[in-house]
């Protein structure tokens, strides 16, 4: 048994609209070295925690957590096609071991993973289905969320399950750091789009088409520094990169949404896939990380960063 862990941003704006040449190129290539060490270490397992952005998980029935036991691309920003590859009996496993542990999960034979897990995979992986993933929901998009000591518990619950198992593993944890796109939130928008937030699951292309042109206008306005995102915060991200490599994670106990809004902007309650990428790591034992890259991206709507850790349990 072994586990190694990466947790990157995201951002899937990458493909359609560019910062810097050189600003760009050293993300890219960022991503390349850890993509070129995922291929090394060939996982046989991926756990990926990652958020949903209105794509595959809606107000119709929200969950806080969710296990993927299937699950296929939601086809949003035309990252990734067709399903993961996920290894059913496994995750199936997983959910019951989680419940065992009192961490109440929902679970899906027909997950829709949008960018949040389909571009980690990509960027990391090579593809959607290179290797035997379990797709792990954290909701970060739709309020109310899961309290962050909850990702915690889950993360654990995660952490002593994958502990016991003889596969190489990789968790993977996406998003989350500074970042405010121009995600609709219920409660201040218009009915038609409350009915979007709440059953807008396979949208016709020219929605989609739509709704990726508004966000993609959103980052080139910050690009200029105008319109309505919140500035990215480097001091943020760069004290929370600090909090996982440290790995004192008990900050996280007691960290309000509020507190993650203020700074973090609304796609800062992502953060909670790092949360329990990392709680899911450290039940396994001690770990060493290091940061690998950040950079605050105003085009792409995200402060860039990633970290990679292994863990130093035999
Ligand atoms: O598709 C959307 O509505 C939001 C897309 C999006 C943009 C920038 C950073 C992100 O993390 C992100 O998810
Ligand atoms: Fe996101």
């Amino acid at each position: 048994m072994s586990i190694k862990l990466i947790c990157v941003s995201h951002s899937p704006m990458m493909d359609f609209i560019h910062p810097a040449p050189e600003v760009e190129a050293a993300a890219r290539g960022a991503f390349a070295e850890l993509a070129q060490e995922v291929a090394a270490y060939d996982p046989e397992l991926i756990v990926l925690f990652a958020p949903d952005h209105f794509n595959g998980f809606f107000y119709d029935l929200m969950p806080p957590f969710c296990i993927g036991l299937r699950a296929k691309c939601a086809g949003d920003w035309d990252i990734g096609e067709g399903p993961l590859n996920v290894p059913e009996a496994l995750a199936l496993d997983l959910v019951k071991a989680v419940q065992a542990e009192d961490v109440d999960i929902a679970y899906s034979y027909r997950m829709q993973a949008d960018h949040g897990f389909t571009q980690p995979l990509e960027l990391l992986a090579g593809s959607v289905a290179r290797y035997p993933t379990i797709p792990i929901f954290i909701n970060g998009a739709a309020k109310p969320f899961p309290p962050c000591r909850r990702a915690l518990k889950l993360g654990e619950a995660v952490g002593r399950f994958l502990a016991g198992r003889p596969e190489r593993i990789l968790v993977v944890g996406s998003g989350g750091l500074s970042h405010d796109p121009p995600t609709p939130q219920f409660g201040s928008v218009p009915p038609e789009v409350e009915e979007f937030l709440i059953a807008g699951r396979n949208p016709s292309p020219e929605a989609r088409r739509a709704r990726q042109e508004r966000v993609v206008e959103n980052g080139r306005l910050l690009a200029r520094g105008q319109g309505s995102s919140q500035p990215l915060d480097p001091d943020w991200d760069l004290g929370l990169i600090n909090t996982f490599v440290t790995g004192d994670l008990t900050r996280f106990q007691t960290m309000t949404d509020e507190e993650i809004r203020a700074q973090g902007g609304r796609g800062g309650q992502e953060i909670r896939a790092w949360i329990a990428a990392f709680a899911c790591l450290k039940a396994a034992g001690t770990y060493q990380a290091r940061t690998r890259y950040y950079h605050p991206i105003d085009a792409w709507i995200a402060g860039m960063g990633m970290v990679s850790a292994d863990s130093l349990a035999s």
